[in-house]
């Protein structure tokens, strides 16, 4: 999960804790190329208002101008001291079933026709629509039944200690709205992610080693990443053999990160995850576990785009589509999703139990870190840190461009540094310091790396 919010600084008085996955969007500052806020902003609004739902709060930052304290005191009188629900029929949703408008991908010169609309959201629940209309795809009934029911079990049994976070804002420390738990394959790996790695500018004391039944689903996982990811390429990029910056390696999962949303409120806000160990064009595979929750994702558009609203603001209301995420299916996070798309859990307004969770969903999200990308390769910033990598989703003139920056404003009580350095990948995804082409995974997952780290970049 990533940048859960971006932060405007100068409304922020001490720096936010943000799960290690969580990315944010560079400080708006001049020295940096892009700036994004209105994600922080809704992650401050939800943060005030947690009974109240993404739309919701939305909608009031948009009558509000953008304006974070206007936005919550008018909804303070509107929603306060007695929080209403929305009643269920009152749902900014359609639709469901859409095969017979399925879109031709760019690829094959139709222009695609946006679905969703502005402040409303389109329901998606058939494998064959969320491939049509996201990038990504869905596997119901993933795992052969009692082998789900059994890895909910195992992670129902770990997830009273899992974390939730605390971050800083405006003066008061805030509690993230679900709680998460960072996994690897072996021992060894734990401990190199707690000596070696470094999220937000810090490093992450809880890294376990993933659970025996995590384990046994992997390879699972992985046959079907691989399978998709080809079949992704088949129907939606014909004559392509391989993606731009896409590993001619198979995708390996070596670390997971497991969310744990307990009841209905618990949700997570929009974000991208982070690509700093991933790489550009991260594919993950996402695992979904216990009570069934909704999956928004939206489209981001550069700042020129048609989508600027009259009054000269970002049209970040466009609408947003919804896949319904039934205990143990799979869903995979495609090329794209990472750079053009932003995902979430949406808070529920009321949610089915299920037999074995009771009102928990846990998922694993399994990733594929790249040796290449270690912190002891990648460029350090002016603070001596590692540096976070980024994308440029605003911006047109250079959306889609990756760079390096510090993150050490986020850690409380630090100041960063302004460094900024563009990032370049070959096309296999590997930055200039992989001199050698990377031919072979090793046992944990990773591609094989250069001898001499004086090779990396500064
Ligand atoms: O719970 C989910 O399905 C999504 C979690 C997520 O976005 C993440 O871990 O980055
Ligand atoms: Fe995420």
């Amino acid at each position: 999960m990533d940048a859960f919010v971006s932060r405007k600084r100068r409304r922020v008085s001490g720096p936010e804790r943000l799960p290690p996955q969580v990315s944010k969007p560079p400080p708006a500052d001049e020295s940096h190329p892009e700036e994004e806020s209105t994600d922080f902003k809704l992650a401050v609004l939800a943060s005030l208002h947690p009974s109240l739902n993404d739309e919701a709060l939305l909608e009031a930052l948009l009558v509000s101008d953008g304006s974070v304290e206007q936005a919550s005191e008018s909804l303070a009188q509107t929603w306060n001291p007695s929080p209403r629900k929305k009643p269920a029929n009152s749902a900014m949703g359609y639709q469901s079933s859409l095969s017979s408008y399925r879109i031709a991908s760019p690829e094959k010169g139709s222009p695609k026709k946006r679905l969703t609309k502005r402040g409303k959201t389109l329901f998606l629940y058939s494998p064959e629509d969320v491939e049509a209309h996201t990038p990504c795809s869905i596997i119901h009934n993933f795992l052969p039944a009692e082998a789900a029911d059994a890895l909910l079990l195992e992670l129902v049994e770990q997830a009273p200690t899992y974390k939730d976070l605390e971050f800083q804002l405006f003066e008061r420390t805030v509690r993230s709205p679900h709680t998460f738990c960072f996994y690897v394959n072996d021992l060894e790996s734990a401990e190199k992610q707690k000596t070696e790695y470094i999220y937000d500018g810090q490093r992450v004391n809880d890294v376990r080693q993933s659970t025996p039944k995590m384990l046994e689903a992997s390879p699972e996982v992985e046959e079907a990443v691989n399978r998709e990811i080809q079949r992704r390429i088949c129907d939606f990029y014909p004559g392509a053999k391989k993606l731009r910056y896409q590993s001619p390696d198979p995708w390996k999962a070596n670390t997971a990160f497991v969310n744990c949303y307990d009841g209905p409120q618990e949700h997570v806000g929009y974000h991208a995850d982070q690509l700093t160990y991933l790489g550009p064009r991260a594919v993950i595979g996402s695992l979904s576990l216990g009570v069934a929750r909704e999956f928004r994702v939206r489209k981001v558009f550069a700042e020129d785009d048609q989508y600027r609203k009259d009054d000269g603001s970002l049209a970040d209301a466009q609408g947003q589509i919804s896949i319904h995420l039934p205990h143990n299916s799979l869903l995979i996070m495609h090329a794209e999703m990472q750079e053009e798309w932003k995902h979430s859990i949406a808070q529920a307004q009321a949610i089915d139990p299920h037999p074995l969770a009771k009102s928990k969903r846990l998922n694993i999200t399994y990733r594929c870190y790249k040796e290449n990308l270690h912190p002891k390769w990648t460029p350090k910033c002016k603070c001596g840190m590692p540096t976070v990598l980024r994308c440029v989703t605003r911006k047109k003139e250079n959306r889609g461009r990756y760079m390096w920056m510090c993150h050490t404003n986020y850690v409380p009580g630090k100041e960063g540094c302004s460094f900024f350095q563009w990032a370049e990948f070959n096309d296999d995804g590997e930055p200039p310091w992989a001199t050698k082409t990377t031919g072979t995974l090793d046992d944990k997952g990773f591609a094989s790396v250069p001898d001499d780290p004086s090779t990396s970049a500064t």
